[in-house]
């Protein structure tokens, strides 16, 4: 796409349009289709698109959105991103939390489960030197100078040479990190402090597969480590609570435990922490607070997007 020649504006329109056409390319193909599994393979084939994806998307966030001022820093999913991270780790944020969710559990069962027999786990967390980050669809690594932070970087077509290329969605999760030629063939369980999913989930064209990431990262964190979930929405913030609510619903019935979420001008901002409560308690405690009068007969389906619905 060679677009140099236009107002900075209007190409920032086209950036951003055809990044939303290839989105909304491949959720039609799925919707229409018996075999979306095929549709995604044919898709992580298509070098050229994904290529011209990959620039784009630098090209747009570098360039074309604005950063530098003030608001630009306060509106930036990776300031948001980088602080919360920082202060879960290495301020207070795992100590609070712990104490949050004890109180939560310990009221929970008071009133609900008088006879359960629980213990609030003695938690001890390993922190290296710099926190461990998986960044999922991280394009060109933008949090890569962060110095407090060692990222592992992927995605489908990487759009930096720090990035190796990664289908999460197929990708294999085992005890050990595998590369072959600059592409992840394995990834560790349980190893992570950190998964980002920074504007990866509403690219995923089908409701189960946005779930089956979810799950992989569950897999792949520490206990107590944390999902951090951005997603792009200019709107208010009350006009998609109801996805807001349901995406938080289904990582609950995962084991995660919401810690913090912020609205800012384009975009929702979301961590999760994998709780250290046992999933059966944990799921009890979800139903109760979260699933008043819902009746969930698939996980998948409370992973949908707005666009889902068009
Ligand atoms: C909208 S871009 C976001 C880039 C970056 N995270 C950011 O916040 O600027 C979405 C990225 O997710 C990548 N992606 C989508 N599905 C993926 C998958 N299954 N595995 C790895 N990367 C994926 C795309 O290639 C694309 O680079």
């Amino acid at each position: 796409m060679d677009s140099g020649s236009l107002e900075p504006t209007k190409t920032r329109d086209i950036l951003a349009s055809f990044i939303k056409g290839v989105h909304k390319s491949l959720r039609d193909k799925c919707s229409v289709s018996e075999n979306a599994d095929q549709i995604w393979k044919e898709h992580c084939q298509n070098k050229q698109l994904l290529d011209e994806y990959a620039r784009s998307m630098k090209s747009l966030a570098t360039e074309y959105w604005n950063l530098s001022d003030e608001e630009g820093k306060k509106q930036s999913r990776n300031n948001w991103t980088k602080e919360i991270i920082l202060d879960y780790f290495r301020n207070e944020g795992i100590k609070n939390e712990r104490t949050r969710e004890k109180r939560k559990i310990e009221n929970f069962i008071h009133f609900r489960l008088p006879n359960y027999e629980y213990s609030y786990p003695e938690l001890d967390y390993k922190l290296n030197e710099s926190i461990t980050i998986l960044d999922v669809g991280s394009c060109y690594n933008p949090m890569k100078d962060i110095k407090e932070f060692d990222i592992l970087a992927v995605d489908l077509a990487p759009g930096d040479s720090s990035v190796l290329k990664c289908d999460f969605l197929s990708v294999q999760l085992s005890n050990k990190l595998e590369i072959e030629n600059y592409v992840v063939k394995s990834l560790p369980k349980g190893t992570f402090d950190c998964i980002v999913f920074s504007m990866l989930l509403e690219y995923i064209p089908i409701k189960q597969q946005r779930l089956e990431c979810s799950i992989k990262a569950y897999e792949l964190l520490k206990t107590e480590g944390l999902l951090i979930i951005i997603t792009p929405d200019s709107k208010h913030e009350t006009a998609n609570a109801a996805m807001i609510k349901s995406w938080r619903l289904a990582l609950s019935l995962l084991g995660f435990s919401r810690i913090t979420y912020s609205k800012l001008k384009h975009i929702h901002c979301m961590a999760f922490r994998k709780t250290p409560v046992e999933l059966e308690l944990w799921g009890k405690l979800t139903i109760s607070s979260l699933n008043r009068n819902q009746e969930v007969s698939n996980l998948g389906d409370l992973m949908y997007i707005p666009q889902d619905l068009k």
